[in-house]
């Protein structure tokens, strides 16, 4: 005898569209009226986001936007709110890694958006509703049940949305009642799921609940859902391929680096802002110090450039704990293989002992590393199969080395020369390399970085149009919004270009090498090519010291 079971509602319904019409499902996606949306953004829209952006209107504001790591979630989900702005005010929930750039996103692709109408909740008492765009992570938002709104907010974006597949989580905990409120649900994700469809659960159950209000029931059809002696095991999976067509036909949009290649740039570019909160008062006031020293002017060269180097030595304290942060968020995203460059030795450290720490494999070629070895370690990272990052100092490692089995570059620091930085991408951007690639900039407010980052995109620029550099950065990364913001910039910016140049280079990496702050007792060394550390000495010592030597000359 053969039982026939009926088909799940969520079937049904998926499918009830096709039934009364045979039209292909492309086909049936009208273009959606855009008029109302900042042309600074739709003008912008690539062919497949302009797709995307159709798809989440036809299906009403509540989607999965699944597609491939790097394809521009972002921009496509700011398009989705901005169409059902009369409903505002907008919840944007993400990583805490990544909250302030999606305040910069927002200023770059909405300027009719009013830069004080953005909110980025930091600290648990903040108000969660101040703004007309509340940026909030998931951590934080866990912890402000008290400030559940009476009113609840009818738009709302959730980047990484993978990071709700535990519905036992206190992050879950808090979204979920956020999320069923909602009239819009925008679920951003390039990895729904990592390893079962259990964990796709929620993000169903966020965007369409009634499709199985009871984990049982999805379990059971796709969980392969076996009851065992203590209760019901749900890690299995069972008709997939049902799964599939469900997910594609009513709620998830997903796109393939591969399939949209052809609209993509090779090098895919973009600045993530960091914040530096939670440093240590020491580190604050040293911080500002060095701002107002360099801010200050009348000085002579040698000055300068001390200052600017004591600038940028603070700065990689600043940023070690949002640099870890962010590594390990891009882990948690299911980015497996990707390298980390970092200039000061002290972030090398700390990102190896982080990894070390949380059992993660990496590699690490610093100016150390005898050129034996080095090849051994690319080696070791090519073939790895497991997840491995490649830790990398910037001026040490960004030439020679093939690492393209990954296609994912982090600058945890920046360095002031634009060529050095082209090169270091070039690990992974290189004949081999199928897939475009991901540069991803952590630019850290309040610091030297504010002052590097409008230099590098000016010399890029520069470089740009005497034809060699292939791309231009500030056309591409999220970073318009950086440059000369404060009026004092340009003139920083103008001294760091005159400070750093070429030939003096070599001789200011062995400078920070040897740097000693006698002031804060912290010593910074530098992973630069040099590899022997001559005894400590003063910055102004060793300017002193090579002024007198060229003076001489
Ligand atoms: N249409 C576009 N015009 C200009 N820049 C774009 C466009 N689409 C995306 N970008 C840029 O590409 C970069 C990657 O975009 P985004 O961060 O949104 O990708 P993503 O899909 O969210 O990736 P991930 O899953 O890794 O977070 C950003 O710098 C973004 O500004």
């Amino acid at each position: 005898m053969v039982e026939i079971e009926p088909l799940p509602r969520a079937v049904i319904q998926a499918f009830s569209s096709q039934f009364e019409k045979s039209q292909s499902r492309a086909a049936d996606i009208p273009e959606a009226d855009l008029s109302g949306v900042d042309p600074a953004l739709t003008r912008c829209l690539m062919p497949f986001q302009r797709d995307g952006v159709n798809f989440a209107v036809c299906r009403e504001g509540r989607l999965l936007l699944a597609d491939d790591m790097g394809l521009g979630k972002t921009i496509q989900a700011i398009c989705i709110a901005a169409f059902y702005r009369k409903e505002w005010p907008l919840l944007v929930v993400t990583p805490s890694s990544v909250r302030f750039t999606w305040a910069e996103a927002f200023q770059r692709w909405l300027p009719s958006l009013r830069p004080d109408s953005i909110n980025v909740v930091v600290k648990g008492k903040d108000n969660l509703r101040s703004g007309q765009v509340n940026i909030i992570s998931y951590d934080l938002l866990s912890k402000m049940d008290k400030q559940q709104p009476t009113h609840p907010f009818n738009v709302i974006i959730m980047d990484e949305s993978h990071f709700l597949k535990n519905m036992k989580t206190a992050r879950c905990k808090a979204a979920l009642p956020m999320l069923k409120a909602a009239k819009r649900v925008i679920l951003l994700s390039g990895t729904p799921a990592m390893s079962r469809p259990s964990e796709l659960y929620t993000q169903i159950l966020a965007v369409r609940p009634a499709f199985f209000p009871r984990f049982h029931e999805f379990g059971a059809r796709y969980c392969d859902a076996k009851q065992l002696h203590w209760g019901w095991d749900y890690s299995g999976s069972s008709n997939l391929a049902e799964l599939k067509l469900v997910l594609e036909e009513s709620l998830m949009l997903r796109r393939l680096k591969a399939e949209v290649l052809s609209q993509l740039p090779a090098k895919q570019r973009k600045v993530v802002t960091v914040t530096t909160d939670g440093i240590t008062a020491r580190t604050k006031a040293a911080l500002n110090a060095a701002a107002k020293d360099l801010a200050q002017g009348h000085r002579n060269k040698m000055q300068e450039k001390e200052a600017l180097l004591v600038f940028f030595n603070h700065t990689a304290e600043a940023k070690l704990r949002p640099i870890n942060e962010y590594i390990l968020d891009l882990m948690e995203c299911g980015r497996e293989k990707f390298l980390v460059f970092a200039h000061h030795k002290l972030v090398l450290d700390n990102v190896t002992k982080e990894l070390g720490e949380k059992g993660i494999s990496y590699i690490r070629i610093d100016g150390t590393t005898p050129s034996a070895e080095r090849q051994l370690l690319c080696n070791k990272f090519q073939f790895s199969e497991k997840s491995c990052v490649a830790v990398l100092s910037i001026t040490a490692a960004n030439m020679g080395l093939t690492l393209h089995s990954a296609n994912l570059v982090v600058f945890a620091e920046l360095f002031w020369n634009p060529g050095v930085l082209i090169q270091a991408e070039d690990r992974v951007h290189r004949i081999g390399q199928t897939s475009n690639v991901d540069i991803h900039y952590l630019v850290a407010k309040g610091t030297a970085d504010d002052y590097l980052w409008p230099m590098i995109q000016e010399k890029m620029n520069v470089l740009g149009q005497a034809g060699l550099s292939e791309s231009n950065l500030s056309e591409n990364a999220e970073c318009a919004s950086f440059y000369c913001r404060d009026p004092k910039q340009k003139t920083i910016t103008e001294m760091f270009q005159r400070s750093f140049t070429e030939e003096d280079e070599a001789m200011l990496l062995q400078a920070a090498d040897t740097w000693d702050d006698s002031e804060t007792g912290i010593t910074s060394t530098c992973q630069g090519n040099v590899t022997e550390s001559p005894s400590k000495k003063t910055i102004f010592d060793y300017f002193g010291n090579n002024s007198a030597k060229r003076k001489a000359l």
